[in-house]
């Protein structure tokens, strides 16, 4: 709100009736773009004269997105939003970053629990922003900031990334849960069960612990499984009417990111002998390895254990 923004988009046809309807009439209509957007097809007229740069891709498109900026040597510092570990590298948004761009180059993730409708319709939302250089993930963060959206710095990068990438994992299990119709025991065991998955793998990560109990972590995850505006809640709660996964895609329309991210989460649990049950149950679903209801009966067949452990 504080600044003008150029907003380029890929897809021209999109860029083209972005200018000139002032509306994304296919994901947000009725949402005018504010006065201070403009729209550009170029790629390189948009980011020639930007002093931060926002990447607002699936995890899928961040490579290709960092590989044409290489190509225009663009030094300003970059942002993105995407949330999950990328397909085939399991990898984090700024470990493809420093691949790409080199590790010395400023940049982070803004994350947080924010359903970009209610961003769009000004809806009060709050988010972190965590990046490799502490003091400019403090002033960006000052920089963007507005009343509408409160943007909290962040030093953890490594937590907030995996937060923001292992809770579309739990937000299909949970739409499952719900779509079994297993109920509001079910649920919260689920969320916070699937909050010690998610610390687990952050820390061994090198992510720090308290992150996963604020807005990257725990505040994107109690959203994304309760909120029915979640396309990978969605995605569960299809899968447990028994469609296909492929349906179950074509139906949404959308990118779920945790489709995709649950492989990684799986692998990289393996990898790292890090006990991710849940996790492992929604990548063995996806993968058509066993059923949701099959699933479930799994998890509560575990042995018991200490609940800290
Ligand atoms: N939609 C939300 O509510 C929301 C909120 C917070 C974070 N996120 C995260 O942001 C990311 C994007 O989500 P979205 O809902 O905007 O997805 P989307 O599918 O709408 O994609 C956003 C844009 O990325 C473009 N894109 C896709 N692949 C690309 C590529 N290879 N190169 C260039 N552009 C490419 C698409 O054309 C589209 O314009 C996801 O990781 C999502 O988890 C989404
Ligand atoms: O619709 P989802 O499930 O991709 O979730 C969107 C955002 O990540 C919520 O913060």
């Amino acid at each position: 709100g504080n600044h003008e923004v150029t907003l380029w988009s890929r897809e021209t046809d999109v860029a083209v009736d972005l200018k000139n309807t002032r509306e994304n009439r296919r994901f947000f209509p009725g949402y005018r773009l504010p006065d201070n957007v403009a729209v550009e097809t170029d790629f390189a007229a948009a980011v020639s004269a930007a002093e931060l740069l926002i990447i607002a891709t699936p995890i899928a498109g961040l490579r290709p997105t960092v590989e044409q900026l290489r190509a225009l040597d663009c030094q300003a510092p970059l942002l993105w939003v995407c949330k999950g570990f990328e397909a085939g590298t399991g990898k984090l948004a700024h470990q493809v970053v420093g691949e790409v761009l080199g590790r010395e180059r400023i940049c982070g993730a803004l994350s947080g629990p924010s359903f970009a409708e209610e961003v769009a319709a000004a809806q009060p939302t709050a988010v972190a922003l965590a990046a490799n250089d502490p003091a400019f993930a403090r002033a960006t963060a000052r920089q963007l900031h507005s009343t509408r959206l409160r943007i909290y710095a962040n030093d953890d990068l490594v937590g907030v990334e995996v937060g923001g990438a292992v809770k579309n994992v739990l937000a299909i299990a949970t739409g499952v849960c719900d779509g079994l119709g297993l109920g509001l025991n079910s649920r919260a065991a689920l969320i916070t069960r699937g909050l010690a998955e998610i610390a687990r793998l952050g820390v061994a990560l090198g992510g720090q612990r308290e992150t996963f109990m604020g807005l990257a972590g725990m505040g994107d995850l109690i959203l994304t499984c309760t909120g029915d505006l979640s396309r990978n809640r969605r995605v569960g709660l299809a899968l447990a009417e028994g469609k296909s996964l492929e349906q179950v895609l074509a139906e949404l329309g959308h990118v779920a990111e945790g489709v995709y991210t649950a492989r990684e989460t799986d692998r990289l649990a393996r990898s790292l002998a890090v006990d991710m049950p849940i996790s492992s149950a929604v990548a063995a679903v996806l993968d058509g390895r066993i059923s949701a209801a099959q699933a479930v009966e799994q998890l509560m067949a575990r042995d018991p254990r200490e609940e800290l452990a």
